[in-house]
C-alpha cells in the first residue's frame, strides 16, 4: 500500500471503497476434508458450490421454474461444456434453440447478479473471464425495468448468438457462477493417498482458485516428506499407491520411473492373498497390473519395516520400540511373538530378511531406494506440487475465530494437554503444532539431509503417537498384513477423539490453545460412520471426513460431509456417495443431499467481523493516518503563505 493513494483524492476514494467492502455480508467459506485423489468427486462439490448454488436457484427461481427446470439450471452451471452438448443433440428445432439460448443467458444472469451482490464490483469483474466483461457487466448492472435499456438487453443477447459466441459465453458465465458461489475454500487435510487423482487436485486449485487454504493430513505429509528426504515415507506412499492399484500417479503424473522397483519385486516375491490390491476406481483391475500392484506392495513393505526399525533404533526420544517387529519372528518365520503372545504368520513374505541382521536392507534394496529417492526429488512437477501444497498450506490454521486440523490435540485421559520431549524442549498444544510446521518448512528447505532428524520426524508425523495428524498409538501395518487375529490390528485413538463429545472439553481446548469462547474446531481424519454425528461438544467441535475414498464408502454410508460457514452461521451438507462424473452427469444426481442449519447468528456478520475485515480496518487506519499527515502539511504551507 505505501506506494500506492499518495493524493488526497486517491486516499479519499480507497477509503471510501474500503468502508464499502467493510459494510458488505462475510463471504461464503467451504470446508472440504478427506479428498484422496478423488478429482472428479472434489470438483463436482467445487461445482456447485457445496450445495450453495442450488439453494441459491431454490431462493431465486421457486414459482418459476420447476424443481426439473432448476435442477437443469443448476447442471448447467456444474457441468456447462457437457449440458450444452446434450442439448444441442436434443433440439433441433433452430428456433426452440435460440429459446433455450434466450432462457439460458437470463437465467444464468440472474443467478450471477444474486451471487455477485456480496461483492465489490472489482471482485466480480475478477471473476468473469476477461472476454467477456464488458459484456457480462452490461447485463449484469442493466437496469431492465426502462424501454431502452430493455431493448438494449435484448440486443446483447441477439448479438452474442449472432456471433456465434453463445456457449463460450455460456461457459464463461457459469464458471464466474462457481467462483462466486463459494468465497474461500478450506482443505482440512488428505488431498493425497489412495484415489487416482490428487495432482489434478492441486492443478485445478492453482490454476482456478485464488482464496483458498490447505492443513496439511499424515497423507499429505508422506508426499512432503519425500521430497524432504524421508526414505520412510517415500515407501509408505509407494506402498500405498501399489495397494489401491495406483502405481500411475508416479510413473504417469509425475514421470518417476518405477521399471527398475517393478522388476526387482516380480523376480523376489510370489503373489500373496494379503496384498490383493484395491480398485478405487470400480475398474476391474487387469491381471498384470495385480501381479504388479501385489509384488511390489510386498517388496516394498518389507523395505519399509526394515528402515523404520533403523528409525526406531536410531531415535530412541520416539519411543516406538514396541514396533520392532521384524526381530520378533520365529527363525522359522512362521509365527511372531507380539506382547508375549505367538500368533502365526500369514501372507509371509520375508525371503529378503537377514535373520541376523533384519533390519539392514540388501544392497539390491538399498540401490533401488536410493536411486527412487533421487528420481522422486529429480520430478519436476512433483516438486511444483509439493512446494505449492507447502506454500499454502500449514499444519493447522486459525481462520476467523475458528481453528481448522485435520486430526487432534495430543491429550490424556483427562484432557489435559500431553507434552511431547524432543530436542531439548517441551511441546504441548499449539506449540506441539507450531514445532511440527517449522520443522516441515526447514525440512523442504533443505532437503538433501537423508537420514536427517527432520526427515526421521516427518515420518514420525505420519505414525508416531505424539503425531497431531495422526493421533492413535499406534499404526498396526505390519500386523494387518501378516497376523489373521484382528485384535492386533487395533490402533487406539487419542483420548481427544472421545473427549471431543463434551462441551467442557471444547471449552478447554478453547481457552488452551487461545481461541475465543464462539470458536469452533473443524477436523477431518476420522470418516464419520453411519448413526454417528459429525456435531461434537454442542455444535462447537466438527468432523467433516468427505468420505470421498470410494474404498471408504462402505465404512462411512455415505458421501461425507462437508460444513459452510456464510453470513448467517454454520451449515454442515451431507453428500451422498459419487459415482462418477459421466453418471452424475447423465442422471444428474446432486450428491448434496441435505443442509443442516446448525447455527444461525442474530446480527448477519459482514466483513467486519472477519479477518479480512481487521486487515482492512488496519488500511483504513494507515491511510486515515495518512491522510492527517496530509492535512497538517498543507495548513502549515498556508500558514508560511
Ligand atoms: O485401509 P488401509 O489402506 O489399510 O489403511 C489403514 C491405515 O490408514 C490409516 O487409517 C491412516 O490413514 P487415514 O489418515 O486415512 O486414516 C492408518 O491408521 C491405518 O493403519
Ligand atoms: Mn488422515
Amino acid at each position: 500500500m505505501s506506494e500506492k493513494f499518495t493524493t488526497e483524492n486517491e486516499i479519499n476514494t480507497e477509503l471510501i471503497n474500503l468502508s464499502a467492502i467493510l459494510g458488505l455480508p462475510k463471504g461464503t467459506e467451504a470446508f472440504i476434508s478427506d479428498i484422496h485423489g478423488e478429482y472428479d468427486e472434489f470438483t463436482h462439490i467445487m461445482r456447485n458450490g457445496s450445495g450453495n448454488t442450488k439453494q441459491k436457484i431454490a431462493e431465486l427461481f421457486t414459482g418459476r421454474l420447476s424443481p426439473n427446470s432448476q435442477k437443469k439450471l443448476a447442471f448447467l452451471i456444474y457441468y456447462p461444456s457437457e449440458i450444452l452438448e446434450q442439448t444441442k443433440a436434443k433440439i433441433k428445432d433452430h428456433e426452440e434453440l435460440i429459446q433455450w439460448y434466450m432462457d439460458a443467458f437470463n437465467n444464468l444472469v440472474e443467478v450471477l447478479r444474486y451471487a455477485a451482490n456480496k461483492y465489490t464490483q472489482s471482485k466480480v469483474r475478477k471473476a468473469i473471464n476477461p472476454d467477456f466483461v464488458y459484456i457480462t457487466e452490461e447485463l449484469l448492472y442493466t437496469d431492465t425495468s426502462s424501454e431502452t435499456k430493455q431493448l438494449s438487453y435484448q440486443n446483447i443477447l441477439d448479438s452474442i448468438i449472432k456471433l456465434d459466441i453463445a456457449d463460450k459465453f455460456i461457459i464463461a458465465t457459469c464458471h464466474s457462477i462457481q467462483r462466486l458461489v463459494v468465497d474461500h475454500v478450506h482443505i482440512v487435510g488428505d488431498i493425497y493417498d489412495r484415489g487416482p487423482h490428487p495432482d489434478y487436485i492441486i492443478d485445478y486449485l492453482s490454476h482456478h482458485w485464488k482464496n483458498f487454504d490447505f492443513q496439511w493430513g499424515n497423507h499429505d505429509i508422506l508426499w512432503l516428506g519425500s521430497l524432504a528426504g524421508s526414505k520412510l515415507c517415500m515407501l509408505n506412499l509407494l506402498r500405498i499407491c501399489a495397494r489401491y492399484d495406483n502405481l500411475e500417479i508416479l510413473q504417469d503424473s509425475y514421470g518417476i520411473d518405477l521399471t527398475p522397483l517393478i522388476e526387482f519385486a516380480c523376480a523376489h516375491y510370489q503373489p500373496l492373498p494379503g496384498f490383493t490390491p484395491k480398485s478405487d476406481t470400480g475398474n476391474k483391475i487387469t491381471a498384470e497390473d495385480n501381479l504388479i500392484n501385489n509384488c511390489v506392495q510386498q517388496a516394498v513393505a518389507i523395505m519399509q519395516f526394515k528402515l523404520e526399525g533403523q528409525a526406531i533404533q536410531r531415535r530412541p526420544e520416539f519411543k516406538m520400540e514396541s514396533r520392532l517387529l521384524l526381530s520378533q519372528l520365529s527363525p522359522d518365520r512362521q509365527s511372531i511373538v507380539i506382547n508375549g503372545t505367538t500368533y502365526p504368520i500369514i501372507n509371509g513374505c520375508f525371503q529378503l530378511v537377514d535373520a541376523n541382521n533384519p533390519y539392514q536392507l540388501t544392497s539390491n534394496e538399498q540401490t533401488i531406494v536410493a536411486d527412487l529417492m533421487a528420481a522422486f526429488a529429480a520430478a519436476p512437477k512433483l516438486k511444483k506440487h509439493i512446494t505449492y501444497l507447502v506454500e499454502n498450506g500449514s499444519m493447522y490454521l486459525k481462520y476467523n475465530g475458528n481453528l481448522l486440523l485435520h486430526g487432534c490435540v495430543p491429550v490424556d485421559r483427562q484432557g489435559k494437554l500431553l507434552s511431547w520431549h524432543i530436542q531439548g524442549r517441551d511441546y504441548a498444544g499449539q506449540s506441539l503444532l507450531d514445532y511440527f510446521d517449522k520443522v516441515i518448512r526447514q525440512s523442504l528447505h533443505c532437503p538433501k539431509e537423508q537420514q536427517s532428524f527432520n526427515a526421521d520426524l516427518l515420518w514420525y508425523l505420519w505414525t508416531g503417537k505424539m503425531s497431531p495428524l495422526f493421533g492413535k498409538d499406534q499404526m498396526t501395518t505390519f500386523e494387518r498384513y501378516f497376523i489373521a487375529d484382528k485384535t492386533t490390528h487395533v490402533e487406539k485413538l487419542n483420548p481427544y477423539f472421545t473427549l471431543r463429545q463434551e462441551e467442557w472439553f471444547a471449552d478447554q481446548l478453547f481457552k488452551d490453545l487461545g481461541l475465543g469462547p464462539d470458536a469452533h474446531i473443524i477436523n477431518g481424519h476420522t470418516p464419520v460412520k453411519v448413526g454417528n454425528s459429525p456435531i461434537l461438544a454442542n455444535g462447537k467441535i466438527f468432523v467433516i471426513d468427505g468420505g470421498m475414498s470410494k474404498p471408504y464408502h462402505k465404512t462411512t454410508g455415505i458421501g461425507g460431509y462437508t460444513l459452510l460457514s456464510n453470513s448467517y452461521g454454520l451449515q454442515l451438507v451431507t453428500h451422498k456417495p459419487f459415482t462418477t462424473r459421466k453418471r452424475a452427469i447423465a442422471d444428474m444426481t446432486d450428491v448434496v443431499s441435505t443442509k443442516r442449519i446448525i447455527e444461525q447468528v442474530v446480527k448477519r456478520k459482514r466483513v467486519a467481523d472477519t479477518d479480512t475485515g481487521k486487515e482492512i480496518k488496519r488500511q483504513r487506519d494507515e491511510l486515515l493516518h495518512r491522510l492527517a499527515l496530509l492535512h497538517a502539511a498543507k495548513s502549515q504551507t498556508k500558514g508560511v503563505i
